[in-house]
C-alpha cells in the first residue's frame, strides 16, 4: 500500500523539507518539470522525434505554473516548437514560478512571447490542433472553480490536442476530494503526472475518470512512514497474497464457521449469495440462518453450505450458544423492521465478529445512535451503499453531496473516518472508489479505476457478494480493517478477471482462480 498525501500535507513536508537545507524549492520544481518531461517520453514514444512538433503549455498563477515553464523549457530544449500561456499577471508569480518564467521568456534579441490564457483558443484555429498540451493553470492549491473563460481554454485545447497531460492534478479537480470544484468540467487528460505520492483526488469521485493514466515521479522528497492520519492506497499488484495461502495444517474450524441469516420465503437469493461468498474465501464452515417458512427454499439450493432454523432472536441466541460460530453476516435480503433490529441487537450481543449490511443498516435509520451504542468496540464493519449511509449518517452524506465551492472540499475520505469514528466500528462506504475507516482513524481507499476498473461490478447481488467476503475473512480471523481492505480488492478482481457478462454469482466462483494467480 502506498500514501495518499492531500495538498496540505505535501505543502507541509516539502516545506519542512526546505527548511532542513537539503534541498531549495527551485531544485524541486526544476525535478517535477523534468519529471513530466521524462514522463511524457515515456507514455508517448511516438513523439520522440520532435521535428516538427508542437506543444501548448498552459501555466497558472502559482507553483504549478512554475513547473509548466519547467516542462515548455524541455521541451524546446528537446526541438519541439512551443507556446506557452499564462494565466493572471508574471509580476505575481511566486518566486520560484516567477525564475523559470523569467528563464523561459529569455533576454535580448532571445527574448519569447508569453500568450495570455485568451489567446488560447484564437492560437488553435490559427494552427490547428497541437501535438501535446500541458495543463499546468492549478495543482494542489486549487482554491475555488475555474472561471468560464479558464474552462473553455483547457476544454478546446485537451480536446483538440493529440495528446494531453496535466501537471500534478488536472485543473478544477481538488486534489484532497477529487470533486469539480464549482461547475463540473467534466475532463479528461491522456495522462497525469504527479509527485511524491498520488494524492486522493486521482482516486477519489470524478478524480478517477479525469486522466486515463496516472504516473508518479520521485522528486527526492524523503518517504514518510505511514501515520494514521494518512490515507493509504490499496494498490499493490497482488495485495492479497497472504489472504490465498492457509496454514496446511489447518482444520475446517480453524479457519472459523461463519453463520449468515437469510430472509423468509422469496426472499433468501441475497443471504445464499454471501454464504457462497463466505464459503469460498476460506471459512471453514458457513451455516445460513433462516426463518422457517424459508427452509426448503434454501435448502434445495445448497450443498456444502448447512442450514440451521432460526425463527427470531432468541432461536439466534440458542445457536450461538454453539461458540464455533466465529463471524455472523446479517442485512442481504433480511427485511427492515423490528425484527432485523432484535436479530441484530442478540448477534450484537453475542461478541462475534459481525458484518451488518443492507437491511441491517437501514432497520436502524430512525434511530442509528442506537446501533452505534451496541457495535462501539466491537469487530463489526458495517458496508453501506450510498443510500444506506445516508440514512446512518444523514449530515456526513450532506457534506459528501454538496457541490464543492471553496477547496479543499470534504473528501469521501473525510466523511468516511467521522462515520467510523462516530459508530466505533469499521465503516467501508461502496462505490466505484470504495473507502474503509476504522475507528481509530486508520484510513484505506481502493478505486475501481483506470488500470483497475471493473464497470461489470454494478450488477445487483454485488454488494452481497463482498459483505459475505468480510464475513468470511473475519471468520478466518482477520480484522476488520484487513478483512474489509481485502474483500474489497478481491472482489474487484473478481469482477475484472470474469469481465463483460458478469453477474453476482459469478463473483465467488472467479475466486479460486484469483486466488490461485496470487499464490
Ligand atoms: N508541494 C510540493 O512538494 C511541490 C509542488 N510543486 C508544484 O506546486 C503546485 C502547488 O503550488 P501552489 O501552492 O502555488 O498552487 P497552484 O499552483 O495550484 O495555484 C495556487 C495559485 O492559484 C490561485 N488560485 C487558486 N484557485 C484559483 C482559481 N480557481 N482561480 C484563480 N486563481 C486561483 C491561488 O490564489 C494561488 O495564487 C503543485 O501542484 C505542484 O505542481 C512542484 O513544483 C514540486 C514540489
Ligand atoms: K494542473
Amino acid at each position: 500500500m502506498s500514501n495518499l498525501m492531500t495538498g496540505g500535507q505535501m505543502r507541509t513536508h516539502e516545506q519542512a523539507v526546505i527548511g532542513g537545507g537539503s534541498v531549495t524549492g527551485l531544485a524541486l520544481m526544476q525535478r517535477a518539470g523534468q519529471g513530466v518531461f521524462d514522463a511524457i517520453s515515456q507514455a508517448f514514444p511516438e513523439l520522440s522525434d520532435a521535428c516538427g512538433r508542437r506543444a501548448l503549455i498552459l501555466c497558472g498563477p502559482g507553483n504549478n505554473g512554475g513547473d509548466g515553464f519547467v516542462v515548455a523549457h524541455l521541451l524546446a530544449a528537446a526541438g519541439w516548437a512551443v507556446d506557452v500561456a499564462l494565466l493572471g499577471e508574471a509580476g505575481h508569480l511566486p518566486p520560484d514560478a516567477a525564475a523559470n518564467h523569467a528563464r523561459w521568456v529569455g533576454t535580448g534579441a532571445k527574448r519569447r512571447d508569453v500568450l495570455s490564457l485568451d489567446q488560447v483558443v484564437p492560437l488553435i484555429a490559427a494552427q490547428g490542433a497541437p501535438d501535446l498540451v500541458v495543463d499546468a493553470v492549478f495543482g494542489t492549491g486549487l482554491r475555488r472553480g475555474l472561471s468560464a473563460d479558464v474552462v473553455e481554454a483547457l476544454r478546446v485545447s485537451i480536446e483538440a490536442a493529440r495528446h494531453s497531460v496535466a501537471v500534478d492534478i488536472l485543473s478544477g479537480l481538488c486534489a484532497d476530494s477529487g470533486k469539480w470544484l464549482g461547475q463540473a468540467a467534466d475532463l479528461t487528460v491522456d495522462l497525469t503526472v504527479t509527485f511524491h505520492t498520488a494524492k486522493p483526488g486521482h482516486y477519489l469521485a470524478a478524480g478517477g475518470r479525469a486522466t486515463r493514466r496516472l504516473v508518479i515521479v520521485d522528486i527526492g522528497l524523503p518517504v514518510q512512514s505511514a501515520r494514521i492520519e494518512d490515507a493509504e492506497l490499496i494498490d499493490a499488484p497482488a495485495y492479497s497474497g497472504e489472504v490465498a495461502r492457509k496454514d496446511p495444517a489447518s482444520h475446517k474450524y480453524g479457519s472459523g464457521h461463519a453463520l449468515v441469516l437469510s430472509g423468509g420465503p422469496g426472499r433468501t437469493g441475497a443471504a445464499r449469495l454471501a454464504a457462497r461468498a463466505a464459503l469460498r474465501i476460506g471459512a471453514g464452515l458457513v451455516t445460513i440462518a433462516v426463518p422457517p417458512g424459508a427452509q426448503q427454499e434454501v435448502a434445495c439450493q445448497i450443498t456444502a453450505i448447512m442450514l440451521t432454523r432460526v425463527a427470531d432472536s432468541e432461536a439466534l441466541g440458542v445457536v450461538l450458544e454453539d461458540k464455533r460460530y466465529s463471524a455472523l453476516c446479517l442485512g442481504p435480503g433480511l427485511g427492515v423492521g423490528e425484527r432485523t433490529r432484535s436479530l441484530v441487537s442478540e448477534a450484537l450481543s453475542a461478541g462475534r465478529s459481525v458484518v451488518l449490511d443492507a437491511d441491517a443498516l437501514t432497520s436502524f435509520a430512525d434511530d442509528p445512535m442506537s446501533l452505534f451504542e451496541q457495535v462501539r468496540g466491537a469487530d463489526v464493519v458495517l458496508t453501506p451503499h450510498g443510500g444506506e449511509f445516508a440514512r446512518l449518517f444523514p449530515d456526513l452524506a450532506e457534506q459528501l453531496r454538496a457541490v464543492a465551492e471553496t477547496g479543499p472540499a470534504v473528501s469521501k475520505i473525510d466523511v468516511v473516518r467521522a462515520a467510523a469514528a462516530r459508530a466505533g466500528c469499521t465503516v467501508l462506504l461502496k462505490g466505484a472508489d470504495t473507502v474503509i475507516a476504522a475507528p481509530d482513524g486508520r484510513v484505506r481507499v481502493h478505486a475501481a479505476c483506470r488500470e483497475r476498473a471493473a464497470p461489470w461490478l454494478a450488477t445487483a447481488g454485488a454488494g452481497d457478494v463482498l459483505a459475505g467476503f468480510v464475513t468470511g475473512l473475519m471468520a478466518r480471523g482477520l480484522e476488520p480493517l484487513e478483512a474489509a481492505s481485502h474483500a474489497t480488492w478481491l472482489h474487484v478482481e473478481c469482477a475484472r478477471a470474469f469481465g463483460p457478462g458478469l453477474i453476482a454469482e459469478d463473483l465467488p466462483e472467479a475466486l479460486p482462480g484469483v486466488l490461485k494467480a496470487l499464490l
